[in-house]
């Protein structure tokens, strides 16, 4: 629907040369990440955009998920981003500035509870910002689920605190009221946020693309702060995060793979995700192989809803799911998902 007419494309290719953009796009569980990342990926005409996606959880699930990428220009690292940001993303954004082929933007996709502050210092407090140029934070936000208590996490807040845009996306699934009071509350926690309506993530890319807005002098007392500290204890691996972020664990969030190489029943997954998902499941994601059919199927689970979706298989056919909760029992959910299959 946003397609981009061909001034706008303009605006994108003509972004100034000052070390490679970057966009980190952060936002909760399922609150749309990956879609806005297929609407980028779209419509960015010639621009040459290459991704790194960080994932929540040992199966990649989301880099299958996205549309028109070729392999080379996607980098991929597992995990908490924030916990293995001192090795791997910088790793990662290397082996991209080292690309024999142009690249025009680095687009980052977070995993859902990541903190974002680690991942802004580590651009703007290290050797990466000179080869750099941090652009700007965007946050998602599911405009139907989130709530004041923005699921007890203290990363889906920092999300918003640190978002130069934020994204109230999935406006389809509620009121224009709800929305009102969505934007209030976001406007509470983030004085003079700027605040983007979005379905499916669909806007138009020059407003969220080479828009210089990450406000980097807000952070020098920060990058200071996290050199003298690092100098200080450089042997303690996590201790940034004492300082920055209280998240323990990924506030509560764990994550279950489940891979098989055969087939599930349509009806008793279907049972499954009706009667027996434990309700602690606040998000699955996975692409499945049912025993009737020909197709490979997206499979979609944030909060209460689900999807199914058919494309075509390009590899063969086999089961990969990911469940992401707090509390989750692995070997409950395993059992459960092992008496799917035909
Ligand atoms: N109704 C509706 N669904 C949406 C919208 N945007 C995304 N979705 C759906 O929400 C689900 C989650 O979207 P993703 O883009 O995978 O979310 P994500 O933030 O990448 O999820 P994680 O990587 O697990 O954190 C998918 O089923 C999407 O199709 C929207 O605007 N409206």
């Amino acid at each position: 629907m946003t397609q981009l007419t061909a001034p706008n494309a303009n605006t994108i290719a003509d972004i100034p040369k000052r070390g490679m953009p970057v966009t980190i796009i952060t936002g909760f569980l399922g609150s749309g990440k990956t879609t806005l990342l297929n609407q980028i990926l779209k419509n960015k005409q010639d621009l040459k955009v290459a991704v790194l996606v960080n994932e929540f959880g040992d199966i990649n699930i989301d880099s299958q998920l996205l549309v028109s990428i070729d392999e080379d220009m996607l980098e991929l690292s597992n995990g908490c981003i924030c916990c293995t940001i001192n090795d791997g993303l910088v790793d990662a954004v290397y082996r991209v500035l080292e690309r024999e082929e142009r690249i025009d933007y680095l687009v980052i996709e977070t995993t859902g509870v990541a903190d974002p502050l680690p991942i802004i210092l580590t651009f703007l407090g290290t050797e990466l910002r000179d080869l750099t140029h941090l652009d700007s934070i965007l946050t998602l936000v599911d405009s139907e689920a989130f709530n004041h208590e923005h699921f007890l996490s203290e990363a889906a807040l920092k999300q918003i605190t640190y978002g130069d845009i934020v994204l109230l996306n999935k406006t389809d699934l509620v009121t224009q009221e709800k929305l009102e009071e969505l934007e209030a509350y976001i406007r509470e926690v983030k004085a003079g946020a700027k605040i983007l309506h979005t379905t499916y993530g669909q806007v138009p890319l020059p407003l969220i693309l080479g828009v210089d807005l990450t406000p980097k002098d807000e952070y020098s007392s920060l990058i200071k702060e996290k050199h003298e500290h690092h100098h200080d204890h450089n042997h303690e691996h996590h201790h940034h995060h004492r300082h920055h972020s209280h998240h323990l664990e990924n506030d509560g969030f764990i994550s279950i793979s489940f891979q098989s190489d055969r087939p599930f029943d349509v009806h008793k997954f279907e049972n499954f995700l009706n009667e027996e998902i434990p309700q602690d499941v606040f998000r699955a994601k996975g692409i499945l192989w049912f025993s009737d059919s020909n197709l490979r199927h997206i499979f979609q689970l944030s909060g209460p809803r689900y999807s199914l979706n058919g494309d075509e298989w390009l590899t063969p056919p086999k089961n990969q799911l990911v469940f992401i909760g707090r509390n989750l029992d692995v070997n409950k959910i395993t059992s459960l998902l092992n008496q799917c299959l035909a």
